[in-house]
């Protein structure tokens, strides 16, 4: 296929992108290329930064209201990465990382321990998990001694007995490190509904028998994201104040793979200073810098060091930065740009913001990034934090902005400690996302999407998406306002939308 047929027909990314229109994913098309391949045989497998490697593009944003631990470790088991937030004191910050890398399976359970001496009076007493765990002490610390399955609890005719009194007694536990195939095997072999997770003297966690039938069913995807220690490899995300170095300490200490510098306007001194601090005194440990929407702060981040970029102002959808400060970039542009001077120095780029479907993951990919970011699309998974709530008949989860006034004054945060004296002007709002279910059900669908995107392209991998980009063999347009909407369901009177 000789380049030169197509260069009458759509433009090169380069030409595109510079004509000073700010574009976002969906002013833009691409154009099918030519398919000499199956999209089973697409490989999505990327670089997060320069030392971590992803078998999926997936990334999930440091907020509060995406990414604690759970999140962590279900991104971790689908080949992707959770990048735990920061708006929490350190120690606790270090906890979720701590609790997402004490496992190799992708859920969590967070039991209640109680002693053989304590009494459970009512059902909330199981914080709405299936099983207590008792330990000698009551406490995660201590030997395992057995546990309570609120079935066997709700038919007890009297509650104010001791647990001791009719708990169900069983020292026995698979290591820590079982992965589920291991886990299932063992339910199958003991006849048990219970698996209990123990390291050391800890006892970590517990897996029942529905989770793993659960969990089965699920697509299978490649291979999970684990560090040389054996571990989920997890994030973190810091701020640029002073103290956000002590901060650091203490996550690296709980064995954090990658820490993401977090602010809306990463090219600033601050962040200039902390590059080189972290570099300095970290050596081993990747920074991902950002976040960046052109070609000069972007330089400016990889001169300090940066082993990868996040890219994105004002396009996140709580994002309301681009209306209250009037900066910020489209972001199909804003990764072009970025991800084209990166790529010069071997740096990934983290496209933060604006995905809602997997087209704009397809963008996002092919445009240059090697990764994506995504709050609002996991916020309404099991596994994002919080609980489920009914609106309007519809059962929703909240999701804020981590500059929303809301989560700004959540107090705990030293970044805004210091600034008590100071206005506070908010950059994002709070609001709800619909339940979508798991992220290990709806994850492999939607990178299943992304590989017929890359199919139709004629791109076999990412590396191959990126070389169509620079060898202006991929052609794009900018779609009309009707264009946009040919290119949505029109025309009818109801429908109902299935993705998978
Ligand atoms: N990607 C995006 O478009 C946006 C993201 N956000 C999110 O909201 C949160 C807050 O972001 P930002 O407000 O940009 O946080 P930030 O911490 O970067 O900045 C807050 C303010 O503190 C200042 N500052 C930072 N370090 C300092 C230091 N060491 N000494 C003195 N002043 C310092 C900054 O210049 C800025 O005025 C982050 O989670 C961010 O990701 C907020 C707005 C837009
Ligand atoms: O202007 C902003 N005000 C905020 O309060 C805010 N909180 C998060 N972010 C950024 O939005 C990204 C997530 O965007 P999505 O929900 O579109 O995936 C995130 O990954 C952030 O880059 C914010 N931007
Ligand atoms: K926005």
């Amino acid at each position: 296929m000789a380049a030169g047929v197509f260069e009458e027909d759509g433009f090169a990314a380069e030409r595109l992108f510079s004509q000073g229109y700010s574009y976002t994913y969906d002013d833009v098309i691409f154009l099918p290329h030519y398919i000499d391949f199956p999209t089973d045989s697409v490989r999505l497998a990327t670089q997060l930064s320069r030392n971590i490697s992803l078998s999926i593009p997936c990334v999930s944003s440091p907020m509060d209201t995406v990414t604690d631990a759970h999140m962590a470790a279900a991104m971790a088991s689908l080949g992707a990465i959770g990048i735990v937030h920061s708006n929490l004191p350190a120690a606790d910050q270090a906890a979720l990382v701590r609790a997402a890398k004490a496992r190799r399976v992708p859920i969590l359970s967070s039991p209640v321990f109680l002693s053989p001496f304590d009494r459970i009076a009512s059902a909330d007493d199981f914080d709405s998990k299936p099983y207590v765990l008792v330990t000698e002490s009551g406490s995660a610390k201590s030997k395992l001694l057995g546990f309570v399955s609120r079935s066997d609890w709700e038919k007890l005719p009297e509650k104010e007995v001791k647990v001791f009194d009719y708990m169900v007694n069983s020292s026995d536990y698979v290591p820590w490190n079982s992965d589920l195939g291991r886990i299932e095997s063992y339910l199958q072999e003991k006849g048990r509904d219970l698996a209990v997770m123990v390291k050391d003297d800890e006892v970590v966690d517990f897996v029942t028998k529905d989770d793993v039938e659960r969990i089965k069913d699920y697509p299978k995807l490649g291979v999970g994201t684990v560090g040389e220690d054996g571990k989920w490899m997890v994030g973190a995300s810091i701020g640029t104040r002073e103290q956000d170095k002590e901060r650091l300490q203490h996550l690296v200490g709980d064995g954090i793979n990658v820490v993401v510098i977090d602010s809306s306007q990463g090219n600033s001194i601050y962040q200039i200073d902390l590059i080189k601090h972290i570099k300095l005194n970290y050596p081993g440990l990747d920074v991902i810098g950002g976040n960046v929407v052109t070609i000069s702060q972007a330089q400016n981040l990889i001169q300090a060091g940066v082993d990868g970029l996040r890219v994105g102002m004002g396009s996140g959808s709580i994002c309301t930065t681009q209306e209250v400060c009037a900066v910020g970039r489209g972001q199909a542009t804003a990764v072009y740009k970025v991800a084209s001077i990166a790529s010069q120095y071997g740096v990934p780029v983290i496209a933060d913001g604006g995905i809602s479907n997997s087209g704009h993951i397809v963008k996002a990919l092919t445009l240059g990034a090697s990764t994506v970011m995504m709050g609002s699309f996991l916020a309404g998974s099991t596994e994002a934090p919080g609980t489920y709530e009914y609106q309007n008949g519809c059962r929703v989860k909240k999701y804020r902005g981590m500059g929303s006034l809301e989560a700004m004054t959540k107090g705990s945060d030293a970044r805004y400690l210091g600034d008590k004296a100071k206005l506070k002007i908010a950059q994002g709002v709070v609001g709800k996302v619909a339940d979508k279910g798991s992220v290990l059900k709806f994850i492999p669908y939607t990178m299943q999407a992304v590989k017929q995107g890359f199919q139709d392209l004629g791109a076999s991998s990412l590396q191959s998406a990126h070389d169509l980009l620079r060898s202006k063999t991929l052609r794009l347009e900018v779609r009309t306002g009707a264009g946009q909407v040919e290119g949505g369901i029109h025309g009818l009177v109801s429908y109902e939308k299935k993705s998978f």
